[in-house]
């Protein structure tokens, strides 16, 4: 039986995120739309309070950025109740990445594209069990992650943190790894990939660059993986360099799309970037949960954006 305080709809509210000056309208329109509002504190908020709010919540929105977002999958997801709690998503961040590659364009239009808007079940990742929306980025410092700008996150998305690494560690040590990928549905084969890596970002959404044009196919079952080998160094000190890079073919980006993977460091732990949020592993193993996310998408969200392209996986880099 629901308890007296449930509510239908719960709004979790980061005071903080972004510029900071989105309360006041947050509040004003989830009071409008039937929302209880329920404010973060502290790091680990959001996820707690989704988690409590998720069994009797048949909507739980999130407002602030990818983390705030990623807090409240999260919760969703610690309280097994995926499939019967609609996740939203109110940007209020400073990059928004997961709001633009949803088609949500602000903080009103999310409120009229939760009562008119489709809603979509869209895949979610995860890492040694915690979910992630956007992506996982290992030898991301957690301080450079700390450091990095609200106006980088808004130009580069994910790849901001990548740059601020390269940019703040002056003598940069590759990760010697091995990821293996797994078979997938589309003749995807096994894969082993060995050697000296600088990063390796693995996306849920097909592209994640963080562009204002970016679709994302996040409803494909399958994770992107790009391995940024130690080679590549000399090729990423702008940021203008590292988006030419992504958006090309390059002998030092090797590149897989695999519905699971296990990332295994040859020596010490290393550090990944769960939507900006920190995690520390030597074995990571991830995969992803295929439409087990819903969530009310804007008119401009495409399911099957034709970007191909980006993505000539088979057949390139070393097996
Ligand atoms: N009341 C609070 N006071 C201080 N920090 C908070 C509070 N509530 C949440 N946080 C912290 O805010 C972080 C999440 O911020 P979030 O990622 O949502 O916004 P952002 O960094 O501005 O945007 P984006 O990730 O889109 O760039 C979490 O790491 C969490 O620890």
């Amino acid at each position: 039986m629901a308890s007296p305080e449930a509510s239908d709809r719960v709004l979790v509210l980061n005071p903080v995120s972004g510029s900071g000056d989105h309360v006041d309208d947050v509040a004003a329109l989830a009071a409008d739309h039937g929302f209880e509002v329920r404010t973060t504190e502290e790091s680990g908020d959001a996820k707690r309070l989704a988690r409590e709010a998720a069994p009797d919540a048949d909507l739980v929105a999130a407002a602030g950025g990818d983390g705030t977002l990623n807090g409240v999958v999260n919760g969703v997801a610690a309280a097994d109740a995926l499939e019967t709690t609609t996740v939203a998503v109110v940007p209020a961040g400073t990059g928004n990445n997961f709001a633009a590659n949803i088609g949500v364009q602000g903080i009103e239009h999310t409120f009229t594209v939760i009562e008119d808007g489709r809603r979509r079940e869209l895949d979610i990742g995860a890492a040694n069990g915690r979910v992630f929306v956007n992506s996982c980025v290992g030898g991301v410092t957690a301080e450079a992650s700390s450091e990095t700008s609200s106006e980088s996150k808004a130009e580069l998305g994910v790849l901001a943190y990548v740059k601020n690494t390269l940019e703040t560690v002056g003598e940069f040590d590759s990760l010697p790894l091995r990821v293996e990928t797994a078979a997938g549905p589309d003749g995807e084969t096994a894969r082993a990939w060995e050697g000296e890596a600088l990063f390796v970002l693995i996306g849920n959404c097909r592209r994640f660059t963080g562009a204002r044009t970016a679709q994302a196919h996040v409803e494909d079952g399958l994770l992107e993986v790009t391995i940024v080998e130690d080679a590549a160094t000399a090729n990423l000190v702008s940021g203008a360099a590292l988006e030419r890079l992504f958006g090309q073919e390059s002998t030092h980006i090797v590149r897989r799309r695999t519905p699971s993977l296990t990332i295994d460091s040859r020596e010490d732990s290393i550090e990944f970037s769960l939507d900006g949020e920190m995690l520390e592993a030597e074995t990571l193993h991830l995969e992803t949960t295929p439409n087990a996310l819903e969530i009310p998408v804007g008119e401009g969200y495409q399911p099957d954006p034709d970007d191909g392209e980006l993505w000539p996986l088979e057949g390139t880099g070393p097996s």
